[in-house]
C-alpha cells in the first residue's frame, strides 16, 4: 500500500515536472504572438476556441468545466505576461460582477472596483481600464436598466458576455445574537429572495442597497442587522452563514456583458447585440423583426424599455445568433438599417464558454 502510495506520488512529481515545462513554453509562444501583434491583446474570438477545443477533446476524468477553468487561468496568465488587462467592475469587492469578471478573464488581471455601474463605463471610455464587467440581466428579476441606457450612448463596443449562477446566503457578523432588526441587501437580491424572506423572516425591515457587498460591509458593522449576498461578499467581510442557496429559483442566473474599445473578431459561435425603435407607424414593430427572419437569423432575446427621447416611444434590445460579419446577419442588419427609425449595433462576441 504505502509502496503503490508512493509509486503514484513519483507519477504525479514526473508529470508535475512536464506540465511545468511545457505550461511555460506555452507563455513563451504567448510572450512572441504579443510582439507580433498589433491592436489590442486580448483576443475574446481565440480564447473562446481554445476552452472549445479544450471541452471538446477532454479525455476524462476530469469534468469538461474543471479543465476548461484551469485552461483559462493558464491563458490568463499568459495573457498577464504580454501585458497586464484591467477590468473595471461594479464594485466593491466581493460582489457578483467581480465574481464575473474573474470568471470571465481570470485571476490575473487586474480588477478594478467601481461605484456604480455608470463609472465602469466611463473609466473604459477614459482608457483608465481596458475592459468594463456590469450586469445586464438577471432570470429572475429581469434587465438591467442603467445598463441598457448606457449601451445607447456609449462609443464602447460589446465583446463578451458571462454566465453566473447566482447563489444567496443569509449573512451576519459573526457571534451576533438576536432578532435581527433589518435584513440589508441589493433591491434585484431582495427580489430574487423574496419567498423564502416571507417564509423565514416576515416581519423584518428590508433594506434595499446599492450592492450586495455594500449590504455585507453594513452587516459587518451592525450585528443586529443581516444581509443577502454571495459567498465572496461573506468571505470578504467575514460573516457568518446563517442559511445557504435562499434564492427562491434554484437555477437563478445572472448575465453580466463584456465592453471595452472593439468588439470581438469571428470564432464560430458568436452573437450580436443590437438596439433598435421601430418608426411611428402601424406595423413598425413587426417590420423591425421581418428581415432577421428573411434571412434566417435566430433571435436570442427581446426587451424593450421606453426611449428617452419621447413619450410611449420604445427601444428594443435584441440578441441574434451569429456575427455580424456573418453574411446572413450582415444582410439582415443592412435591411434592418433602411427600415428602423433608428439603429445601434451593440457588438458581436463568442457565446459564452464558461
Ligand atoms: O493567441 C493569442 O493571440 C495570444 O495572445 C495567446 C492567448 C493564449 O494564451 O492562448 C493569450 C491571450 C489572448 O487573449 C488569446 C490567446
Amino acid at each position: 500500500m504505502d509502496k503503490e502510495l508512493s509509486q503514484h506520488r513519483a507519477s504525479i512529481d514526473a508529470i508535475d515536472g512536464e506540465m511545468l515545462k511545457l505550461v511555460n513554453q506555452r507563455a513563451e509562444h504567448a510572450k512572441a504572438i504579443g510582439v507580433l501583434k498589433d491592436g489590442a491583446v486580448y483576443r475574446p474570438e481565440r480564447e473562446a476556441q481554445v476552452l472549445r477545443r479544450i471541452k471538446e477533446e477532454n479525455p476524462g476524468p476530469l469534468a469538461d468545466e474543471t479543465v476548461a477553468r484551469l485552461f483559462r487561468e493558464i491563458m490568463s496568465a499568459c495573457l498577464a505576461l504580454e501585458q497586464p488587462l484591467s477590468v473595471s467592475f461594479l464594485g466593491p469587492q466581493g460582489t457578483f460582477t467581480q465574481a464575473a469578471a474573474i470568471k470571465h478573464f481570470g485571476h490575473a488581471a487586474l480588477t478594478r472596483p467601481c461605484a456604480s455601474i455608470d463609472e465602469v463605463f466611463r473609466e473604459v471610455e477614459a482608457g483608465l481600464a481596458d475592459y468594463g464587467v456590469v450586469p445586464v440581466e438577471n432570470s429572475t428579476g429581469g434587465a438591467v436598466g442603467t445598463t441598457l441606457d448606457l449601451l445607447l450612448q456609449t462609443p464602447l463596443q460589446v465583446c463578451g458576455e458571462v454566465d453566473l449562477r447566482v447563489h444567496q446566503f443569509l449573512l451576519r457578523k459573526a457571534g451576533a445574537t438576536g432578532k435581527a432588526e433589518k435584513i440589508y441587501s441589493h433591491a434585484q437580491s431582495l427580489a430574487q429572495c423574496h419567498e423564502w424572506l416571507n417564509q423565514n423572516l416576515s416581519g423584518v425591515e428590508r433594506v434595499a442597497v446599492v450592492s450586495n457587498a455594500e449590504a455585507a460591509r453594513l452587516a459587518a458593522e451592525d450585528g443586529a442587522a443581516v444581509a443577502i449576498a454571495g459567498e465572496a461578499a461573506a468571505e470578504h467581510y467575514g460573516l457568518e452563514k446563517l442559511a445557504e442557496n435562499i434564492e427562491d429559483k434554484p437555477d437563478n442566473t445572472t448575465r453580466f456583458l463584456v465592453i471595452g474599445q472593439h468588439d470581438a473578431a469571428l470564432s464560430g459561435r458568436d452573437k450580436t447585440s443590437l438596439a433598435m425603435s421601430a418608426r411611428n407607424r402601424p406595423g413598425a414593430v413587426y417590420e423591425l423583426l421581418t428581415p432577421l427572419a428573411r434571412h434566417e437569423v435566430s433571435m436570442t432575446k427581446l426587451e424593450s424599455r421606453p426611449s428617452h427621447s419621447g413619450l410611449w416611444e420604445y427601444v428594443f434590445y435584441v440578441d441574434v445568433e451569429g456575427h455580424r460579419q456573418d453574411v446572413k446577419v450582415a444582410q439582415a442588419l443592412a435591411e434592418l438599417a433602411d427600415k428602423a427609425a433608428f439603429l445601434k449595433i451593440l457588438g458581436s462576441y463568442p457565446v459564452a464558454v464558461l
